[in-house]
């Protein structure tokens, strides 16, 4: 991939601190509450540490520990360590999305840590599904094959597993199906409801569900296909049609635009790279940090996520600006039209409220939590009194996931090429399947890559030589159920899934089990509309002083939430607004109404996708 060729354009106002910043907004000094510990509203205290006007940062937590679904154990087990992921375990490479996450570990002193996976590596390239009652590789290059054996392979696989069925016919209905009327098109449907319409049912059943199963551990029936899968939706109109008889579909319009380079971006991918401050380590790394997303697949670091999430606790430790309560009981959020927002915690004695005043309030907690403390606001936006509440309280559905973590000493227990594991399709019937398995990583593969020096050897989080497999069972099959399995019925659970699937009678010297309760938030269908009118909403409501951020709102991944975080410490609180410079690395510029107001609410911009050449 080549880089877009401005990027030291990017670099300058990127770069650049808060004083003398184009888009700098705001003069006066300022103070902020952060509700949530997690990685959102850690970056975000972080980010609002970088800025001289910021006095004050207060961050209420209200568990006993910082890092949200983060969480990484280093085990030691016979003959080394293992590194166990309960959450997030790996962060997606790909331009500009990562950039955000990327910059702020470098900005933390973690560059030398980062592991890099390559595109090339057996994790990247060997995918796997079960279906119907094998593993069965996705079509990837493989570099021991000629580009003609190569295809012959993948032709024969199209052809004759069953996975795949209706491919084919699915592709042509595709190219042949007029798009559907604006009218209609612009309401949202659910993921399923789209492939089946566009492409076949069978397509969805057995190859979509199991890709939103590893990401969202979702329910396709439910989740939405604007939200999810809108730069493939938005194809709809079709390129490369001939006429009236063949509109084209959104699959040649995907070989056009892969032909000709183009490539659909989020524009507040680009919002917060350009907004994320930058330390001289910044400074030095930033042009390998390009070079190396163009080669990546994915990234990790040493000791795992959880490293960030230490180095983020460290550095604001040590800013001397932020106070981290612990334990918190957070009572109420209360908007005072002379102070700002008001944050309520019981006194000493527990009769009453101690309160503080802030200018702003960043929320990262979920939206039901925040219902519950706000107070409706009264006077100025009266006629909007409470609709915040309202609508905060429908964003209320999450998946709950048993993650199983096993090592065995035994390195060579896989029956099949090394790879970043296989996903469970929904088409799975139950009998083989009663463990509502969603999907196994083979966490040895994905927890081994480069270092960042283009020399650099192998990197290992692990230095025992096992092993290292997580079975990720629930999600949406596991919704309305209250009797999670125990940790000795979560593993049973999880042996007997890799007894049925892959053959695997080992006994693992080392199991834990983490329940992830409500971890992961659905975007149902609507999602959008739904952010749309609670950011404008909240923005009237709370005079654009309460923020909303986090996986909650717009988007469930690390790196979503480290965007997230940048947004809402920088144009959320008004502290600068977008900069007007045009550039490639600025798309918003010409696309979004320069007058448009990021302060408050969930910072989005208006037109959230927009063509980037690779
Ligand atoms: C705790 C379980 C999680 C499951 N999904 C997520 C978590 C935290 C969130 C998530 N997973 C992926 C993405 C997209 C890419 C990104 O933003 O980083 C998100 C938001 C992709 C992904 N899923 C799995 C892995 C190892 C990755 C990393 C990226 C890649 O290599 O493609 C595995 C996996 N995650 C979940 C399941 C059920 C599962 C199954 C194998 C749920």
């Amino acid at each position: 991939m080549r880089l877009p060729h401005s990027s030291s354009l990017l670099r300058r106002g990127q770069l650049a601190s808060f004083h003398n910043r184009q888009g700098f907004a705001a003069t006066r000094s300022h103070s902020t509450a952060v509700l949530g510990g997690g990685i959102t509203g850690l970056t975000a205290a972080w980010q609002l540490t970088q800025d001289p006007k910021c006095k004050q940062v207060v961050l209420y937590e209200k568990s006993n520990r910082l890092g949200g679904w983060v969480d990484s154990e280093n085990i030691p087990v016979e003959g080394g360590n293992v590194v166990f992921e309960y959450g997030p375990r790996t962060l997606k490479s790909s331009l500009p999305s990562s950039l955000p996450m990327l910059y702020l570990a470098t900005n933390l002193g973690l560059y030398k840590d980062l592991i890099i996976t390559s595109k090339n590596s057996p994790a990247a390239r060997n995918r796997y599904i079960y279906y119907p009652d094998h593993l069965v590789r996705m079509p990837a290059p493989e570099p021991n094959l000629t580009r003609l054996e190569f295809m012959k392979k993948t032709l024969e696989a199209l052809w004759n597993e069953p996975v795949f069925d209706k491919l084919f016919t699915g592709i042509l209905h595709d190219i042949y199906t007029q798009p559907r009327h604006a009218t209609e098109w612009a309401k949202d449907e659910s993921v399923a409801d789209f492939i089946g319409r566009r492409f076949h049912p069978k397509i969805a059943d057995n190859l979509v569900s199991a890709v939103y199963h590893g990401i969202y551990a979702g329910d396709i029936d439910q989740l939405s296909a604007q939200m999810l899968m809108g730069s493939i939706r938005d194809l709809e109109g079709g390129t490369g049609g001939v006429g009236s008889f063949v509109p084209g579909g959104i699959f040649s319009s995907m070989v056009h635009r892969a032909f000709y380079r183009k490539k659909s971006c989020a524009i507040d991918d680009y919002l917060a790279v350009d907004a994320i401050s930058g330390s001289p380590e910044l400074s030095k790394y930033q042009h390998d940090l390009e070079r190396i997303v163009a080669k990546a697949s994915t990234f990790t670091f040493k000791n795992g996520v959880g490293q960030l999430i230490d180095a983020l606790v460290t550095s604001l430790k040590g800013s001397g600006k932020v106070k981290i309560i612990m334990n918190s009981d957070v009572k109420q959020v209360a908007s005072d039209p002379t102070f700002g927002l008001e944050i309520g915690t019981p006194t000493a004695n527990g009769k009453g409220l101690q309160k503080q005043q802030f200018d702003h309030v960043i929320s990262t907690i979920p939206p039901v939590a925040l219902a519950n403390m706000l107070v409706p606001s009264k006077g100025l936006n009266e006629k909007h009194e409470g609709t915040t509440r309202s609508l905060l309280r429908k964003q209320n559905y999450a998946v709950t996931v048993m993650v199983v973590n096993l090592y065995y000493p035994n390195p060579n227990l896989l029956p099949v090429e090394e790879g970043f594991g296989y996903l469970i399709p929904r088409s799975i019937p139950y009998e083989q399947n009663p463990e509502c398995g969603l999907g196994v990583i083979f966490a040895s593969a994905s927890s081994v890559g480069k270092g960042t020096h283009p020399t650099s050897p192998t990197v290992k989080q692990d230095s025992a030589p096992g092993t290292k497999l997580t079975v990720m069972m629930g999600g949406h099959y596991w919704d309305g159920v209250d009797n999670y399995p125990d940790h000795d019925t979560a593993v049973k659970m999880a042996r007997d899934l890799l007894k049925r699937h892959l053959n695997i009678m080992d006994t693992p010297t080392v199991a834990r089990t983490r329940l992830q309760k409500d971890a992961i938030p659905q975007y149902t269908v609507g999602h959008l509309q739904r952010m749309y009118d609670l950011s404008y909403t909240s923005r009237i409501e709370y005079s654009r002083q309460l923020i909303l951020a986090g996986n909650w709102y717009n988007g469930v991944g690390v790196s979503d939430c480290v965007k997230q975080g940048i947004l809402s410490a920088t144009y959320g609180t008004g502290m600068i607004t977008p900069d007007t410079r045009r550039g490639p690395w600025r798309p918003w510029n010409g696309v979004v109404d320069p007058g448009w107001n990021y302060e408050g609410g969930i910072v989005m911009s208006p037109v959230r996708l927009t063509d980037t050449r690779l």
